[in-house]
């Protein structure tokens, strides 16, 4: 066996553990349904009607469902180890995808592709720093009960246990791979949907008919109560307007790099077996043999003439294939329960002195494409 299979028996096995473990923690409905309104409670008591940056509540609102699944609590918002974990998470996405690192990852792409996520995608070292720092890890093994499994560590930790006793052979639950595994989710789990959620909330001070629109059709199925994930059937503009969102927003803009297993020819170029390819995935988003109107936001895409919210294949912002994102239907979830839950509460607004054609839409710089740095106001509907 060479380096190659060896690493993607690896990769496999981290993404098997990775999944059903979120499975069991994170993406089982009823569960994440809670953790996911449990943090939106949280959220909601930060958002101020005088102007503020979105970044860092939907930054500590994301990394606080991640929190949850993988050590099996959250953390206050102005926790000092949790402030560093999550500036640290924001501050290597934003410097991997500088010009400096895009450069040399096209020269150090074979290491990488691959890996992910049982090795880390960039060399963002100091993430998983600060998580083998997090006393919480620590207070984790110290008091580990095989019996019960608080979150993903834990999970971890008794399988490394179970494979240790039985004496396993190169086994995979190592803990450096435990600090790797966590990191990327962390990383891959964080600022993507925080990314999203924040486009969501420029695009509705930036149009603000759309978001009476969504508001008008909140308080018509839902009223004041709760929003549940079982509500999203019944909320077809709303569900439309998100879509939308993920669509023009094209948060991973670039996806992650992969190896072809075997040679290819697609649309009659041949590419050999351990080529690395990085899928565009802002070129299927912004297709224009594909959308009515590729760079205007525009929910109608995902609507039919009736109003009901239809799907698009072109709809690929999670990318596809084997290695699709792990979080998506977590992802999804956080999105719609977050986005729906501030719509109910907040009218979003651009600063004073700031008009909404001045709000703008140009991308930041990074690994994923967050809006420019900007400010809004939340005015309480209530
Ligand atoms: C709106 C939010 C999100 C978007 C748009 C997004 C998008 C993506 C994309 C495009 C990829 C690359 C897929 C490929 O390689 O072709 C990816 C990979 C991944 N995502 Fe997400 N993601 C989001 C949220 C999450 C969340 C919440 C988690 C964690 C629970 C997560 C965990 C991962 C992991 C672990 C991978 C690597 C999977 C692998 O290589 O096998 N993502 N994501």
């Amino acid at each position: 066996m060479n380096d190659d299979d060896l690493m993607n028996i690896k990769s496999k096995t981290m993404r098997r553990f990775a999944l059903s473990t979120l499975k069991d923690f994170g993406m089982g409905k009823r569960v994440a349904e809670e953790k996911i309104l449990e943090e939106c409670g949280h959220l909601i008591q930060v958002f101020e009607s005088k102007p503020f940056n979105t970044s860092c509540p939907t930054n500590n609102a994301t990394s606080n469902v991640i929190s949850s699944i993988v050590f099996g609590s959250r953390f206050e918002y102005d926790d000092p180890q949790f402030r560093g974990l999550v500036s640290r998470i924001t501050e290597n996405i934003k410097i991997s995808g500088s010009a400096g690192i895009q450069v040399s990852l096209m020269f150090h792409l074979s290491n990488l592709v691959n890996n992910f996520p049982s090795c880390n995608l960039v060399n963002n070292l100091p993430t998983w720093y600060i998580i083998y720092q997090v006393d919480l890890t620590q207070k984790l093994k110290e008091t580990l009960n095989p019996q019960i499994c608080r979150g993903l560590i834990d999970c971890f930790l008794i399988q490394k246990q179970k494979d240790e006793d039985s004496c396993v052979k190169d086994t995979h639950f190592t803990e450096e791979n435990l600090l790797y595994t966590v990191s990327n989710l962390f990383g891959a789990g964080t600022d993507t949907t925080a990314a999203t959620l924040r486009w969501g909330l420029l695009l509705m001070a930036k149009y603000p008919q759309i978001q009476d629109q969504v508001q008008e059709e909140l308080t018509r199925v839902v009223g004041s109560r709760e929003v549940h994930v079982e509500d999203r059937k019944n909320l077809p503009y709303t569900d439309a307007v998100i879509h939308e969102i993920q669509r023009l927003g094209s948060i991973a803009p670039i996806a992650v790099p992969h190896k072809t297993s075997r040679d290819v020819t697609l649309h009659g170029y041949f590419i050999k077996k351990g080529t690395t390819v990085i899928p565009l995935l802002t070129s299927v988003l912004y297709d224009e043999s594909e959308w009515e109107s590729p760079h205007t936001f525009n929910p109608s895409h995902f609507l039919d003439k009736e109003g009901r919210f239809i799907k698009r294949d072109a709809f690929l912002p999670f990318s596809a294939g084997r290695r699709v994102c792990l979080g998506e239907s977590l992802a999804r979830m956080e999105v719609f329960l977050f986005f729906t839950s501030l719509l109910q509460r907040f009218r979003f607004i651009p600063p004073p002195g700031v008009s909404e054609d001045d709000l703008d839409l140009t991308p930041a710089v990074g690994f994923t494409s967050p809006p420019s740095p900007h400010e809004l106001c939340a005015i309480s509907r209530q």
